[in-house]
């Protein structure tokens, strides 16, 4: 998926949380009830002479389950993967090469090409799955290398349906795979429309409440202290009554740009109001709040909108009023919205085109 500036903010890490949580719970249920299964077979074959596929079933089931356990308590969740994987190469290539119990060794390696799809990606688990069957390729065709015998038929065979098992597994997973990946496309496209404004492609007021606020108070020590800033077209209403309401929509898109080039890539604009925006500068002092509100209050005095619209040449001279306040906490940020609008206010009052802090 690419990322813009809306994945500074909209959750893209909730997809791969769920696939991680898929995952893990895969990776759980399916080495609690193998690793069960393997440590039956072993207690079924204590008492036979096969003292080394004993030890096979024993040493796997150990591996599989005691990994499962300690992966429940440390965090590298990717360790725990390579070592189940590493478990059952060992008891692939294991029951190869002691036949199993009776010969019927090749009849159990069915689910493994499944279980490397479900440790890793499709990409990984298919070079897996193919180291695999090159490995069991090899002791297959070296007799005297492994103490089974196995038919050349029963072999032949076997090579077919392994092949298609691998082959049938990777399709599902790779499937499987992009499917999850369009959803989530799909997700984070509608979470951006949601918090949109449509006229003026900025964030909206949904956005703040409901992202921006929310990961300024998850995570303070990326956010603060922050500056607030309200800005407040001055006059847009004679933009209106004069030009049309048209020609206003198009100077509210000319002050959003003009706000938005302004600033840096982790700092908000939101269009929270008619003609106001609301500016957000996390990581921000108040004097240099102020420093940037005056440096875009000079460019949106500089940048008239000049602009051909309703078959005539518009030219318009604009200003913005700023008023300017500091959060240093989440819990401040109302109040800081607050003052940020009385200041706002009193710069209005006290003649427009002004940045009061
Ligand atoms: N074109 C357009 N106008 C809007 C939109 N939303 C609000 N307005 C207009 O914005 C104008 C706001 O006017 P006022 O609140 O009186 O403020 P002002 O004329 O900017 O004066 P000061 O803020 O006091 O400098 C009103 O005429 C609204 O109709 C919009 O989406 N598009």
């Amino acid at each position: 998926m690419k990322s813009d500036w809306w994945s500074n903010f909209i959750d893209l890490q909730s997809s791969q949380d769920i696939e991680i949580k898929r995952q893990k719970l895969v990776l759980y249920f399916s080495s609690y009830i193998g690793g069960g299964i393997l440590f039956l077979f072993y207690l079924q074959h204590i008492a036979s002479q096969d003292s080394l596929l004993t030890c096979i079933l024993l040493a796997s089931s150990l591996v599989v389950l005691s990994n499962a356990v300690i992966s429940h308590f440390h965090p590298y969740f990717g360790v725990s993967c390579y070592i189940t994987g590493l478990g059952v190469v060992g008891l692939i290539l294991g029951l190869v090469f002691t036949g199993g119990h009776q010969n019927t060794a090749l009849y159990w390696l069915y689910p493994f090409p499944l279980v490397y799809f479900i440790l890793f990606d499709y990409r990984k688990g298919l070079v897996a799955n193919l180291l695999i069957f090159s490995a069991i390729l090899f002791l297959l065709y070296q007799p005297d290398w492994i103490l089974a015998e196995y038919q050349p038929a029963e072999k032949s065979r076997f090579i077919a349906s392994y092949l298609v098992t691998i082959f049938l597994s990777f399709v599902a997973e790779y499937f499987r795979f992009h499917s999850h990946q369009e959803l989530s496309s799909i997700n984070y496209q509608r979470q951006k429309q949601a918090n949109t404004d449509p006229l003026t492609q900025l964030p909206n007021r949904r956005f703040l409440d409901s992202v921006f606020f929310i990961g300024a108070d998850r995570e303070p020590k990326h956010y603060f202290p922050m500056v607030v800033v309200m800005a407040d077209i001055d006059f847009f209403k004679r933009v209106n009554d004069t030009y049309g309401h048209d020609t206003g929509d198009h100077v509210l898109k000319h002050v959003a740009s003009l706000l938005k080039s302004s600033l840096r890539g982790f700092d908000v604009v939101a269009r929270i109001g008619g003609e106001e925006f609301l500016i957000l500068l996390p990581q921000t002092m108040l004097v240099d709040g102020i420093s940037v509100a005056e440096k875009i209050r000079i460019e949106c005095q500089n940048t008239p909108f000049n602009q051909f619209d309703n078959l005539q040449q518009v030219y318009i001279d604009l200003t913005v009023s700023f008023g300017v306040a500091e959060a240093s906490s989440a819990e401040q940020l109302n109040n800081a919205i607050m003052a940020a609008d009385s200041k706002l206010y009193l710069a209005k009052e006290q003649g427009r085109n002004q940045v009061q802090g």
